[in-house]
């Protein structure tokens, strides 16, 4: 069975097509490729077939219908396809950020799912609307096709009460659901899983924090073998400084820019959520434009990463205290696989808990970040949400 994955960010689109051999359940890859600065000058789109190297081609991508529409020609174009026809698939499986409470694991899209992805797109406005993009366009194509959505939230669904409340009047969460659900699950998930795997132990006897470094980005903290916390909450907007979004603030500051500047909440939403962040400190929502800027001597690039590295220093130490300790550090997504630079700055500040860098294997990108005798683990794991999407969508609709 051929199984399509489609992984929607606010910014990119990552597209994998895997072969699930049904005699023994086993999974691989016939292409895949990322749809890259979505909506921002320069995109482009990258398609990677087993056989051949990676072609990317610079393509005009104003918005994510545009970018699902380049992968689907890619997939079936004569020359570098690999199917046939759209036809030719067996499923899609989609990433779908925000489940709400509706949804404590992944699931066969019909229209009551659908209906239900809406009504949360509100607390995930980056994410469900290009989400569901993904999912309307395939079934407009393909009215046939089974389809699932696999949850950033799910995996969070084990926090503890203490964690995922907040203190508000209680009728908030019974009538209105307001929690904390946290995103990028199936990441955080797959990495704490070969983080363990790495360190040959059950990761039910680890402590472990992730961080997913992306454009948006995120650190979940893993004790007893499930999320006990995580940096994002209600919505993605929560937790750490990211590419386009503020991050934590003290709670009274939009409510005050509303009331005195007179500012509609959609406006203030607006200006968090895509205005905020490493764009709002530097003008460049791109970590690798801020990188290169700052080395350049761009005082504005060099504190967007000053408050970047602080603001993911500050969740480090704060899950290493609420577990009591920590053995591993991982870093994963985008900014956390492929800069050396960067994971050096967040980590100097853990030589009090024993962490010590290895540079050269800093440096080399390597797996393993830390030297021998360091105390705490730092790990560099390539995330895999397509796969664990794959994996779901066969296991539904085989
Ligand atoms: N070598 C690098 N150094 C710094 N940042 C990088 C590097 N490579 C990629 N990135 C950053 O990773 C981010 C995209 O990560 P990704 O996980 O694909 O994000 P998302 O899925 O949220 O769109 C971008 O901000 C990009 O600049
Ligand atoms: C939930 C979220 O922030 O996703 P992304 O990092 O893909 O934008
Ligand atoms: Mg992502």
């Amino acid at each position: 069975m051929k199984i399509l994955v489609l992984n929607s960010g606010s910014s990119s689109i990552k597209f994998k097509l895997y072969h699930a051999n049904e005699s023994d359940d086993q999974f691989h890859a016939l292409c895949e490729g990322q749809a890259d600065r979505i909506g921002i000058d320069g995109s482009t789109l990258a398609y990677e077939r087993g056989d051949e190297g990676k072609e990317k081609q610079f393509i005009a991508l104003p918005d994510h219908k545009h970018a699902i529409d380049e992968i689907l020609k890619q997939l079936i174009d004569p020359e570098t396809g690999v199917l046939e026809s759209l036809e030719d698939l067996g499923g899609v499986g989609h990433r779908v950020v925000h489940g709400g409470e509706d949804f404590t694991g992944s699931v066969v899209i019909d229209r009551e799912v659908i209906k239900a992805i809406e009504r949360n797109s509100m607390l995930a406005p980056l994410h469900n609307p290009p989400n569901l993009m993904g999912i309307k366009a395939m079934a407009s194509l393909l009215p046939f096709m089974p389809q699932v959505a696999v949850f950033d939230t799910a995996i969070h669904q084990s926090m503890p009460k203490k964690a995922y409340m907040y203190a508000l009047p209680l009728a908030q969460y019974k009538t209105y659901k307001i929690r904390k659900y946290g995103f990028h699950g199936t990441s955080h998930g797959y990495v704490a899983n070969k983080a363990a795997e790495e360190l040959g132990k059950e990761l039910k006897d680890l402590k472990i924090i992730t961080c997913h470094l992306g454009n948006g980005g995120s650190l979940a903290a893993f004790m007893g073998g499930v999320s006990v916390d995580t940096s994002m909450g209600f919505t993605p907007l929560d937790g750490i400084i990211m590419g386009t979004r503020s991050g934590t603030l003290d709670p009274y500051v939009p409510l005050h820019i509303m009331e005195s500047q007179e500012l509609k909440p959609s406006q203030v939403s607006t200006m968090m959520n895509k205005q905020g962040g490493l764009l709002a400190i530097s003008g460049k929502s791109d970590m690798r434009d801020n990188v290169e800027s700052a080395a350049a001597g761009d005082a504005d690039c060099q504190m967007a990463i000053e408050m970047f590295c602080y603001s993911i220093q500050k969740y480090i130490g704060s899950y290493a205290a609420a577990m009591n300790g920590v053995d591993c550090i991982v870093f994963t997504a985008g900014v956390g696989e492929n800069n050396p630079m960067l994971r050096d700055k967040i980590l100097e500040n853990f030589t009090f808990l024993g962490l010590e860098v290895d540079k050269a294997k800093n440096d080399a990108n390597e797996t393993v970040l830390t030297t021998e005798a360091s105390k705490v683990v730092a790990l560099k794991i390539h995330t895999n949400e397509e796969l664990v999407i794959a994996l779901d969508t066969y296991n539904l609709i085989k």
